[in-house]
């Protein structure tokens, strides 16, 4: 699981400690932007197993390049109008977001050449960390060529209906592990702990 918008290098840290398995890093404009040298010493604060993930909208790839090596990114996400063609042309290992607009976006999805696809609520004139839930029945029947990230308004309460519906690869949260804006260790604890036990209890 992701934990996304971190902001800190103690943050990261501890989410990490707590069993996160990628934490993001958001470079676009919004109140959860970090700059490079604060990404730097997040990257450097978390344990070597843990994927460091940086959060990009349609920036140039030259500067997404640059950044990612600056950064010691492992990942970019992508949560913009990137092609297919920029992704497959950046040299690094993507997660396209895919908005879940409608179906026709979705199968569409599969025309990425990308390590996942991290799919996330529509909002119109967000890119991202909307903190609202879409309809997880869009994904029903969906034949998709790249492991599914499931994102969009999770939180520790509905987690488990969303795993249990979707048995998505992976999940992603950020406003769902926030009290007033910051992100609360409780929360992050206890989202990863509801993924855990469902994902233990779908496996099984
Ligand atoms: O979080 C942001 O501020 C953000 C801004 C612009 C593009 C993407 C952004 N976040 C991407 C994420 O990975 C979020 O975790 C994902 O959209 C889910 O967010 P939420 O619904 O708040 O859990």
């Amino acid at each position: 699981m992701k934990i996304c918008g971190i902001r800190d290098a103690r943050t990261g840290e501890a989410a990490a400690l707590a069993g996160a398995d990628a934490i993001g890093m958001v470079f676009a404009p919004g109140r959860r932007r970090v700059t490079p040298e604060q990404a730097r010493e997040i990257c450097q604060a978390i344990p070597p197993l843990v994927a460091r993930v940086g959060v990009f909208v349609d920036t140039p790839a030259a500067e997404v390049r640059q950044i990612a090596q600056f950064c010691g990114l492992d990942l970019v996400q992508l949560h913009g109008q990137e092609s297919p063609a920029y992704c497959r042309e950046l040299g690094l290992r993507c997660i396209k977001a895919i908005p879940a607009r409608d179906r026709q976006t979705l199968e569409q999805a599969n025309l990425y050449p990308v390590a996942a696809l991290l799919v996330d609520t529509y909002v119109k004139g967000v890119a991202g960390g909307s903190g609202i839930a879409f309809n997880w029945h869009l994904l029903e029947n969906l034949p998709l060529q790249a492991p599914l990230i499931l994102a969009g308004g999770l939180n520790p309460a509905n987690i488990g209906r969303a795993v249990a519906l979707v048995r998505p690869y992976g999940v992603d949260v950020s406003s769902g592990v926030e009290v007033n804006g910051e992100k609360d260790l409780q929360l992050i604890k206890a989202f990863i702990k509801r993924a855990r036990e469902v994902c233990a209890y779908a496996a099984g």
